[in-house]
Order: C-alpha cells, then sequence, then structure tokens
C-alpha cells in the first residue's frame, strides 16, 4: 500500500503559481533501499507538479548538515531526507538515528520546510517493504511531508 492512501493521509496538497523547488538529500549507504526511496519520492514531487534535485552524501549523519549548507546558499523550498539505519551489534545505531533525526527537528524548528524519510528498521527485510514505493512508500511519504510544509509556509506568508 502506497504511503498516500493509508487511512488518513492528507490527499497531496496542490500549489498555484510557480511550482515547489525541492532537494532530496540521500544517504546511500544501503544503495537498493536509497534507489526505491528516492523513486517514491520523485513519484510523488512529479504528482504535485514540484521540481527537484537529488544530492547525495555519505551516511544520515551527513544529511542534516548537507540540507543546513543548501538551505544557506537558497534555491529549495523545501527538503527530503532520505536514507536507511540498519541496527548493528553497538551503540552506533542508535546515535546515527537520533543524532540524523534531532538534526531535522532542529532545522525543522528553525522554519525548513523537511520530510523524514530516513529509515530506522532492525533488518534489511523491514527496509525493503518500507522503501518500496509499491508497498510502504516512506520516500513517497516524506516528500509528501515536505510538500505540506512548503504549501503551509506558503499559506502563512500570505
Ligand atoms: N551505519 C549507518 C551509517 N553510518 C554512517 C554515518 O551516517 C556517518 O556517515 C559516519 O559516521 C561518518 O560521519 N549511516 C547510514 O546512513 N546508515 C547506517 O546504517
Ligand atoms: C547503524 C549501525 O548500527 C551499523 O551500521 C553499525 O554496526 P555496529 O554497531 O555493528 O558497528
Amino acid at each position: 500500500m502506497a504511503s498516500t492512501e493509508q487511512e488518513g493521509a492528507l490527499p497531496l496538497p496542490t500549489f498555484e503559481g510557480f511550482a515547489p523547488n525541492i532537494l532530496l538529500v540521500v544517504a546511500p549507504f544501503y544503495r537498493k533501499i536509497a534507489d526505491d526511496l528516492i523513486a517514491g519520492a520523485a513519484a510523488t514531487l512529479k504528482t504535485a507538479g514540484a521540481t527537484f534535485d537529488v544530492i547525495e552524501v555519505p551516511g544520515a549523519l551527513e544529511i542534516p548538515p548537507a540540507i543546513r549548507m543548501a538551505h544557506k546558499r537558497g534555491g529549495y523550498e523545501g527538503y527530503v531526507a532520505l536514507g536507511c539505519i540498519i541496527r548493528g551489534e553497538t551503540y552506533h545505531f542508535e546515535l546515527v538515528c537520533n543524532e540524523s533525526g534531532r538534526g531535522l527537528t532542529l532545522l525543522g524548528l528553525e522554519g525548513l520546510a523537511i520530510g523524514n524519510g530516513i529509515l530506522t528498521p532492525e533488518d534489511m527485510a523491514q527496509a525493503v517493504v518500507r522503501a518500496d514505493p509499491s508497498e510502504m512508500d516512506k520516500g513517497g511519504g516524506a516528500a509528501a511531508a515536505a510538500l505540506h510544509l512548503v504549501a503551509l509556509a506558503r499559506r502563512f506568508a500570505g
């Protein structure tokens, strides 16, 4: 089931005037998972009429600083963070999950429109079903979240 078909999911926002330009910031630590997340996000953005670019960083920890750098430069109304952190044997999992999430939250509280599509599964099987655009489509869900925040920012800006 695609995320946009979940019970209670908001319909995609529509945009008058210019199309939103969105940046996908991807950590391809697990290449196949990242590609599925990108495919889902891209499909949702296209459906909403948004344009987008894709950049890649080594791991999930680099996603928040990369978004911060891009935002400082300008040109994007919203951001989609895409990646996958799979539990290993040490505390590293918690650190990467918590700090990448914290970084995105702090940027969001500064007013950036960010959809969080960083998966935090226990194993690869959980990752595959969450990334697959024809299953849980977490990439599409993160793109939809970014678009909703962009629409809200436009509304509050009058
Ligand atoms: N273990 C995972 C990582 N770890 C790498 C960090 O994100 C970071 O790139 C490194 O510590 C250098 O700063 N990243 C993921 O995206 N997924 C993982 O499972
Ligand atoms: C994110 C992780 O936990 C993993 O990549 C690191 O594995 P480990 O804790 O076994 O070093």
